[in-house]
C-alpha cells in the first residue's frame, strides 16, 4: 500500500499506463515541476499537488503495465496499489482522469483483448465507473496522431461508448500535454465539477 495520503476532502486523480504522459499533464495542470521523461516506472509513489486555500489536491498515481526492466510482480503490485488507492478514497475523488497515449492505445488494447483478458485501460475505465468516480479519458499525444477522428471513435468503441466520439465530450478529451493543448480536458473536468456542485474549483482548470 502507498504511504499515508494527505488528509484532503476533495481530489482529482490521474491514472494510466506507464509513459502515457501523466507527469507531463500533471505539470501542465498545476504548473508544478515534477520528474518527467525519465525511465518508465519512475513514478512509483503517488505525487500529490496541494493548492493553498481549498481543501483540494491533484494526485498523479504511478503508471502501470509494461515497463522495460521492471519485473512483472512489481508491475502487478503497482496496479493493485493504484486500484486500492482509488477504491479507498472514491468518496473524495471528484474526477478520475484516465490518461491514454492517443497514438498507441488502440493497438495496445486490441493486443491485450481476449477471452480471458481485459486490457488495463478498459478495466480501469469500468472500474472508475463501478466505484462512482466520474472518468474523463485524456487522450494524450494527439500531436502525433494524423487520423484524429478515426482514432477517437476507435477509443470510444473499445471503451464501450457508442461512436461518434463528439457525443462523449464530457468523457473523451483529446489533448497534447507536451504542447499545452488541454482545453478539451479542462472543459470535461469542469463539467463534472459543476455536476458535483464544485464550481469553486473552476479556477484551477
Ligand atoms: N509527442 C508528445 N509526447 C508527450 C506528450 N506528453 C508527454 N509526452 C512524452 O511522453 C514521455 C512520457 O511522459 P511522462 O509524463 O514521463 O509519462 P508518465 O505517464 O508520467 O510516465 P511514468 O512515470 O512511467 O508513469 C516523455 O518523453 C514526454 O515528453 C504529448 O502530448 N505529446
Amino acid at each position: 500500500m502507498f504511504e499515508q495520503r494527505p488528509n484532503r476532502d476533495s481530489e482529482i486523480v490521474l491514472v494510466g499506463r506507464s509513459n502515457v504522459g501523466k507527469s507531463t499533464l500533471m505539470r501542465e495542470i498545476t504548473g508544478h515541476s515534477v520528474d518527467t521523461g525519465q525511465k518508465p516506472g519512475v513514478t512509483r509513489k503517488p505525487n500529490h499537488f496541494d493548492w493553498a486555500g481549498p481543501d483540494f489536491m491533484v494526485t498523479d498515481l504511478p503508471g502501470f503495465g509494461f515497463m522495460n526492466g521492471v519485473p512483472e510482480d512489481v508491475r502487478e503490485q503497482i496496479k493493485t496499489d493504484v486500484v486500492r488507492y482509488v477504491e479507498a478514497n472514491a468518496d473524495k475523488i471528484l474526477v478520475g482522469i484516465l490518461v491514454l497515449d492517443g497514438k498507441a492505445a488502440v493497438d495496445i488494447i486490441d493486443r491485450h483483448s481476449g477471452p480471458d483478458e481485459i486490457p488495463h485501460d478498459v478495466e480501469l475505465f469500468h472500474f472508475l465507473r463501478d466505484v462512482d468516480v466520474e472518468p474523463v479519458v485524456a487522450v494524450n499525444k494527439m500531436d502525433k496522431v494524423d487520423d484524429e477522428e478515426e482514432r477517437l471513435n476507435d477509443i470510444c468503441d473499445r471503451l464501450g461508448l457508442y461512436p461518434p466520439w463528439q457525443q462523449w465530450q464530457e468523457t473523451i478529451a483529446p489533448i497534447s500535454a507536451k504542447r499545452g493543448t488541454v482545453d478539451a480536458l479542462d472543459e470535461a473536468v469542469r463539467h463534472h465539477l459543476h455536476e458535483a456542485g464544485r464550481d469553486d474549483l473552476f479556477q484551477f482548470f
